[in-house]
């Protein structure tokens, strides 16, 4: 994996260092059995099943050893997790560097926790964005009325016909993305924010609702209904 290319390749970086606080588990949700494996095994299996992704990188916690008790992955594990979502993926850009990449490759950063992904979606975003200067991210647009709420009761409606919730994975070029989130810390929620930071507006690529991100404890069981129906 050394020297320049001229054509761009591409990466997936998944960050996977999380404790899933929210889905009341007794450990990292991305390690719950879903489907019938744990879920970030069905969220590698749809990366691995993408030709054109060179390598895949996860990053864990520091103390995790769930990949060396199951060490099933042709995946790069490093333990470079950090206190943020945003510090892990910052960390793991520099990991692939380190195993060759180069700033003009393109990163797919996807969260472990997003199980429902699948090759399909993955190959639209890279599609739609690999001739984009900036690059994008796969969004699904908002179904339901959207309120400010202010002391439990509704301050204001706002009008949705402009919102769109984010998605993974998010593409962007590998030292567009190191530099983005550099320059904006811990205070981004995903690689887009830190890209519209630098004042750029990054391309929003459809996909359906079930690429959701497993977050409450009943997430579980409509991630598990989504897979038995792919069966
Ligand atoms: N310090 C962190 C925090 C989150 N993540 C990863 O980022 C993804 C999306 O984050 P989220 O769903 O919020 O996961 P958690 O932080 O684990 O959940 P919670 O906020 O409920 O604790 C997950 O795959 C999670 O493992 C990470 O790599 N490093
Ligand atoms: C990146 C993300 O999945 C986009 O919806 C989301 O922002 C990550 O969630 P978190 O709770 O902020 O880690």
């Amino acid at each position: 994996m050394n020297g320049t290319p001229s054509t761009p390749r591409y990466f997936a970086l998944i960050p996977c260092a999380g404790n899933g606080s929210r889905a009341g588990t007794a450990g990292p949700k991305q390690y719950e059995r879903v489907g019938g494996q744990p879920m970030v095994w069905h969220t590698l299996s749809a990366f691995a099943g993408v030709k054109r992704i060179a390598r895949t990188l996860v990053v864990v916690a520091p103390s995790d050893g769930f990949f060396e008790r199951n060490p099933t992955t042709s995946a790069l594990v490093v333990p470079c997790g950090g206190a943020t979502r945003a510090a892990s993926v910052a960390n793991g850009l520099r990991e692939l560097r380190r195993a060759g990449a180069t700033d003009n490759d393109w990163v797919l950063v996807h969260d472990a926790a997003r199980c429902l992904i699948t090759p399909e979606l993955i190959d639209r975003l890279i599609d739609s964005c690999s001739k984009d200067e900036v690059g994008g991210l796969l969004a699904h647009p908002l179904a339901d009325t959207l309120k400010i709420g202010e002391d439990g009761r509704v301050a204001a409606t706002i009008d949705r016909g402009d919102k769109w919730q984010a998605q993974t994975p998010q593409m962007f070029r590998l030292g567009m993305l190191r530099q983005a989130l550099e320059a904006a810390g811990d205070k981004v929620t995903d690689e887009s924010g830190a890209i519209e930071a630098m004042g750029l507006k990054p391309l929003l690529v459809e996909a359906g609702a079930q690429n959701f991100k497993v977050t409450y404890p009943e997430d579980f069981a409509m991630a598990e209904a989504v897979l038995r129906g792919r069966r």
